[in-house]
């Protein structure tokens, strides 16, 4: 979509309005590249830093790389299915744009472009609390499922609103994300001293600083009591905590350690993985995030047992780039790479991706 031709489009003072030529864009790791010279400071170095050392950042994209692929020859390969089924909605390929916070700092289309970009690429769109653009606005320009993702706050009041808004615009499914009951050490948004522009708000949330009441298992209870929707706990790094989301009831579980933004020196995702994957054996759906760049990345997680995975800071580097099309260019590269990694490996349906995908040394 070009901005020029966007009825919509109102150029504001928040982020230049630079359209990168995308054409020459080849790959995820080109889009960061050029993003870092086209953001404003303050929002490349909110969306590109993890917490203190990076160590966690590193060690995603460093696990992820380790995996060798074990490719079976001689597969007809020609008709390839990566349908998967998630909560009732089909999908047509298992990527997902993970929540990200304050895409009006992106873009200044905002969430709204990140809807349109996904309704192009038919990507499932997990809208942050931290959206910058109403719910209704958003469901109304998406053409594929919306989840929302829920960071519950103390005032318990507002929480259960907030839940029947997004259940009511249409979102699918309730992310609740339980690994953030404080912010991370970020070194490097202090260093910029990151805050929103006066124009930008996100009109649902209050701050993360001040939750004084913290989230336990019993406010799991407690939304599962009222939600009409599937809930997902968002964060969970080890096999208890995973045994525990199903105990507690939950519809899906997301291991992600938030991209390495909030407790840094807890492992790679990928690592932990396999060991959740065992433990949860299909109970309930199982996705997983951080440092996905690459097709293959994708086919890894699918063999370690992942149904899906999101992508987070990719996204924000494609919306601040090309808006809509910038978000959809990266889920569609993402999917291309994930269907030639599948043609390649001889796997042709999502089912066939078991951990023989994995080489071991003999
Ligand atoms: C800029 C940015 C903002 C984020 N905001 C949120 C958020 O509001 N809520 C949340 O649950 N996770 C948030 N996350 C974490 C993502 O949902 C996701 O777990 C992570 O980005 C996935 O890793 P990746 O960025 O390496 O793909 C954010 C991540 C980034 C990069
Ligand atoms: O940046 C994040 O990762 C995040 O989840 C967040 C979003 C808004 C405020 C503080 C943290």
């Amino acid at each position: 979509m070009n901005d020029q031709h966007n009825p919509e489009f109102k150029p504001t003072k928040t982020v230049p309005n630079t359209h990168v030529d995308l054409s020459d864009i080849i790959n995820l790791f080109d889009l960061e590249k050029r993003a870092a010279e086209i953001m404003t400071k303050m929002a490349y170095e909110y969306v590109a830093s993890g917490a203190a050392d990076e160590l966690t950042v590193r060690w995603n994209r460093e696990s992820l790389d380790n995996l060798k692929l074990n490719p079976s020859v001689l597969r007809d390969v020609s008709q390839l299915d990566t349908r998967i089924s998630l909560f009732g909605d089909e999908l047509p390929y298992p990527i997902l744009i993970a929540p990200t916070a304050f895409h009006k700092i992106m873009h200044p289309e905002g969430e709204l472009a990140t809807a349109r970009g996904a309704g192009v690429a038919s990507a499932t769109y997990v809208i942050s609390s931290f959206t910058t653009t109403p719910l209704e606005e958003i469901a109304e320009v998406a053409t594929q499922p919306l989840w929302f993702q829920l960071y519950v706050q103390d005032d318990r009041s507002l929480v259960k609103d907030l839940v029947q808004k997004a259940e009511a615009v249409g979102c699918r499914a309730l992310c609740v994300t339980v690994d953030t009951p404080v912010p991370g050490i970020r070194n490097r948004q202090d260093r910029v001293n990151f805050r929103l522009p006066d124009e930008v708000k996100a009109p649902y949330m209050h701050g993360l600083g001040d939750q004084k009441k913290l989230l336990t298992w019993a406010d799991i209870d407690w939304l599962n009591s009222f939600s009409n929707i599937p809930v997902l706990l968002k964060g969970i790094l080890n096999p208890a905590d995973a045994e525990q989301a199903v105990q507690a009831g939950v519809s899906g579980i997301i291991v992600s350690n938030h991209s390495g933004r909030n407790l840094d020196t807890v492992p790679a995702t990928i690592d932990v993985l396999p060991g959740i994957a065992n433990q949860v054996n299909k109970r309930v759906p199982l996705l997983m995030d951080g440092g996905i760049r690459r097709g293959t990345d994708v086919l890894k997680a699918l063999a370690q047992g992942a149904d899906a995975v999101l992508v987070g800071k990719p996204v924000c580097f494609g919306l601040a780039c090309g808006g809509a099309d910038g978000v959809s260019k990266v889920m569609t590269i993402l999917r291309t790479e994930f269907e030639l990694a599948m043609t390649l490996t001889g796997r042709t349906t999502i089912a066939s991706i078991d951990r023989s995908v994995i080489w071991k040394p003999a």
